[in-house]
């Protein structure tokens, strides 16, 4: 894949060289990250909302991550300082939630453990956005939400048309926000959708991989943003990198599922088994991560 004369794709060869190669780099990197992955198995505490924990689990465990949906209060200080990774989700968020996910927050900070907050429906209530406000406060290490969750959180403001967990905003729109809430944070902010973007605040790069039929599936978004979690604690030191891998490899499994699904149900069962079964010569192949 080095010589852009030995690629098969016809579009790759219209390109200039340093593009291709560039692109090559990412690709390559993507699977460097999932054979980590594998090979460690990182520890990754869900504290996430009750429709996404059977999919969630079973995302992980197919990429080769150890899910574990422990989120009580008592368990935390104990339980906390022992995972490689933490993910934080509120989509059924209420007032008793909150403190286990503060208190994980502030454990996984004070151990060095890296950290990524999933804003689901940010903008729907006055209540959720405060409550995202204040673990954005914490500095999370990454930051994954749709366009309507990261315009939320920029704006700060309630959204009067919200569809709660589903976006009304197309991830392009949100990038300037992204930006400014990677700045904000410190961190790393991915916005999901047709492309997702991944940004440090100066950086963007956007990964075209993914199918649409993943926003009629619950809980899709929740997962890759466990995946994401499972993919920096194994290459903390690169975080943007392996946002940008966790997402691209999400969206293959969900393009290989696509060609033998026959609608939601049967997608979401064959990503998981895609996801399981990817192989370095289809990841060398299908990720699509552009420096834009
Ligand atoms: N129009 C689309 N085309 C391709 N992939 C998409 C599209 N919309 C969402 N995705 C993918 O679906 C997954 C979930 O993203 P999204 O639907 O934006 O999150 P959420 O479920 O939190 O709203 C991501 O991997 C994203 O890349
Ligand atoms: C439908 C719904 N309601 C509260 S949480 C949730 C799941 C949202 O999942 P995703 O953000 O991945 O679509
Ligand atoms: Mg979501």
């Amino acid at each position: 894949m080095d010589d852009p004369q030995e690629n098969e794709n016809p579009q790759e060869l219209q390109r200039p060289g340093d593009e291709v190669e560039v692109e090559s780099e990412w690709r390559k990197q993507a699977w460097t990250q999932l054979e980590k992955l594998r090979q460690k198995s990182p520890l990754v505490q869900c504290i996430t909302n009750f429709v996404s924990m059977d999919l969630m689990a079973n995302v992980l465990l197919s990429a080769g991550a150890s899910p574990a949906m422990v989120y009580s209060v008592d368990e935390i200080p104990e339980f906390t300082p022992k995972v490689d990774a933490l993910c934080v989700n509120l989509g059924t968020l209420t007032p008793d939630w909150l403190p286990s996910m503060k208190l994980a927050a502030e454990t996984a900070n004070k151990e060095g453990k890296p950290w990524v907050l999933d804003p689901v429906a940010a903008g729907c209530s006055s209540f959720r956005l405060k409550a995202c406000i204040e673990l954005l406060g914490m500095k999370p290490t990454v930051v994954r939400g749709n366009g309507s969750e990261i315009l939320a959180l920029f704006k700060g403001s309630v959204d009067h048309t919200s569809k709660g967990a589903d976006s009304r905003h197309d991830s392009a729109d949100a990038v300037e926000a992204a930006k400014a809430v990677a700045l904000l944070t410190g961190g790393v902010v991915a916005v999901s959708g047709a492309v997702d973007y991944i940004t440090d605040g100066q950086r963007v790069v956007g990964v075209h991989n993914g199918v649409p039929m993943l926003q009629k599936i619950t809980a899709t978004g929740c997962s890759v943003t466990a995946l994401i979690a499972a993919f920096i604690a194994i290459d903390p030191v690169h975080v943007f990198e392996a946002t940008a891998s966790a997402l691209s490899l999400f969206g293959v499994a969900s393009e290989l599922g696509m060609k033998v699904a026959k609608g939601p149900g049967s997608l979401r069962m064959h990503l998981i088994d895609l996801l399981h079964g990817l192989d370095q010569g289809t990841v060398l192949d299908k990720v699509r991560i552009t420096e834009l």
